[in-house]
């Protein structure tokens, strides 16, 4: 992972800042790095108006009084509150360096905080929380440096119940996970990086990257582009869903495998065929499967999974199909295999596979090695995880996602990108979810999956 786009946590964080220190950079170098990217952009919001600087007693700190600093040798009206002392060494010289007088407190245009950054370690006491969010309503636009306080850094949990929502957080030197992780996601307002130089970290979680789409090839046929084999359920409407997403998500041929009569919304262009056992059997064209939408939860229902799963072809799960899914049904298998649960699903996953681990982004590794496949596990911060990799975070789509049959949308593209076969399962199921949440932007408010689903062409668009 490049550094811009790597997410590290609190320690790795540290353990990259201490290699620099190591070859040869001062933390005191380090700091003005990170106090200077951050003033800039102070610099620009602030436009001149008067800015109030809230310093605690660490590192994060320091930066504050960097800030402070640089905004004042630049003309702007700064004011500096700082209930605690500086503690270290750097930040004891920067407040030095500053050389003002700390008020008790202030109004203004924008609040810098810089209270706490990764070193906090237990709630905000109550002195310190009061004048957080005393302040907060006492300025207009509110930056947090590094992180807002009274988060922790890696797991994104509000260490306080009421903290103020920022309209911009810059991270210093790397994303740590809460910058990508919820609930802290929702607070951080528009996310910047400050560069101090800080260099790739082995096995660091990443930000998932834009990918560019593959286009037909100019002798391309539909079976080459990836026939898709959709498996229908007991509810036909969600295949059927899932099966119009995949006709537009790269796959040159989607057919849908149904024995209900009278099928609900399907368009002319989508095929509809009966059991799906002999083709699945035997049809080499069939290049990917979707199961789960719709599937239902029957002991039918199930017999069917073990079934699919057996034919071992690239496959993807959702829905009904995770929760119906056992370690044996996967045993024998080799071909790719996608999970995209929803926090729901991702628990029922976890007790079949016996995972009891608390941590959301560790229970998703190590799924993704128990299932010896990718698995997304959706939601407001989406992770992608696979084997022997570090996982991914897909950057935050619209929340109107939150409407019932998303899901099966995105289903369907992951699947149609599985068909295709240009890439790793790892990267189909990203491409799916850049997908899902283009056409999301470009759906506006309040749209229904069928919505969705009429702006995937533009949306695929968008990655040419
Ligand atoms: N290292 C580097 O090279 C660089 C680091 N940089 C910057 O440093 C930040 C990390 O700095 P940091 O480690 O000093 O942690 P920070 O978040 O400032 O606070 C820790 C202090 O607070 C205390 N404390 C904790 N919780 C508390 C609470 N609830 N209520 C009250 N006190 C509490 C804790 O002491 P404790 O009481 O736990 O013993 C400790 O004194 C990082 O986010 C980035 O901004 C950049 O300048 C680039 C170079
Ligand atoms: N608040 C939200 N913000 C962003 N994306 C969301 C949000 N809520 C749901 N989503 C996305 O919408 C989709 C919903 O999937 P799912 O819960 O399986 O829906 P369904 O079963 O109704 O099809 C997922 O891709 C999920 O990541
Ligand atoms: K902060």
């Amino acid at each position: 992972m490049d550094a811009p786009n790597q997410i590290l946590t609190a320690a790795q964080m540290r353990a990259g800042e201490e290699r620099l220190i190591a070859d040869g950079t001062s933390v005191t170098e380090l700091m003005e790095r990170a106090g200077r990217g951050a003033a800039d952009w102070v610099f620009r919001v602030a436009a001149g108006r008067k800015v109030t600087v809230l310093c605690g007693p660490g590192n994060n700190g320091g930066d504050g009084y960097v800030i402070a600093r640089v905004l004042a040798e630049r003309g702007v009206p700064v004011e500096v509150v700082a209930p605690r002392a500086p503690t270290t060494d750097v930040a004891k010289e920067a407040r030095k360096r500053w050389g003002g007088e700390p008020v008790v407190t202030a109004r203004g245009a924008v609040l810098v905080d810089c209270l706490f950054g990764t070193g906090l370690s237990r709630p905000l006491s109550g002195d310190l929380h009061r004048l957080l969010i005393e302040l907060s309503y006492a300025h207009n636009h509110w930056i947090a440096v590094d992180l807002p306080s009274g988060i922790d850094a890696d797991s994104g949990e509000l260490l306080n119940d009421v903290l103020p929502v920022y309209s911009l957080t810059l991270a210093l030197g790397a994303w740590k996970l809460a910058h990508w992780m919820m609930p802290a996601q929702a607070i951080m307002g528009d996310l910047r990086l400050v560069d101090i130089g800080v260099e790739p970290e082995e096995g660091a979680a990443g930000l998932s990257e834009r990918p560019t789409l593959f286009v037909p090839e100019r002798d391309a046929h539909k079976y080459a582009r990836g026939l898709l084999a959709v498996i229908g359920g007991a509810m036909p409407g969600a295949g059927v869903l899932a099966s119009r997403a995949a006709m537009h998500g790269g796959a040159g041929y989607v057919k849908l495998y149904s024995d209900h009569d009278g099928l609900p919304g399907v368009p002319p262009d989508l095929v509809v065929a009966g059991d799906p056992m002999p083709a699945l059997a035997t049809d080499p064209r069939i290049a990917a499967v979707l199961i789960g939408p719709g599937l239902g939860r029957s002991e039918e229902a199930r017999s069917v999974l073990s079934w699919v799963l057996a034919c071992d072809l690239p496959t993807v799960c959702d829905a009904d199909a995770l929760v119906l899914l056992e370690p044996e049904m996967l045993e024998d298998r080799s071909a790719p295999l996608v999970l995209t649960p929803h926090a729901g699903e991702l628990d029922a996953i976890g007790n079949a596979f016996a995972s009891s681990e608390p941590d959301r982004l560790e229970q998703v590794t190590e799924l993704a090695e128990a299932i010896e496949g990718v698995l997304v596990a959706k939601g407001p911060d989406t992770i992608v995880a696979a084997p022997g990799r570090p996982p991914v975070f897909m950057p935050p789509a619209p929340s109107w996602l939150s409407t019932a049959g998303t899901g099966d949308v995105l289903a369907g593209l992951i699947a149609s990108q599985l068909a295709v076969g240009e890439t790793s399962a790892f990267q189909a199921a990203q491409n799916g979810c850049w997908l899902h949440r283009e056409a999301a932007l470009r759906a506006g408010p309040a749209f229904s999956a069928s919505g969705l689903v009429a702006q995937l062409p533009a949306a695929y668009g968008a990655f040419l």
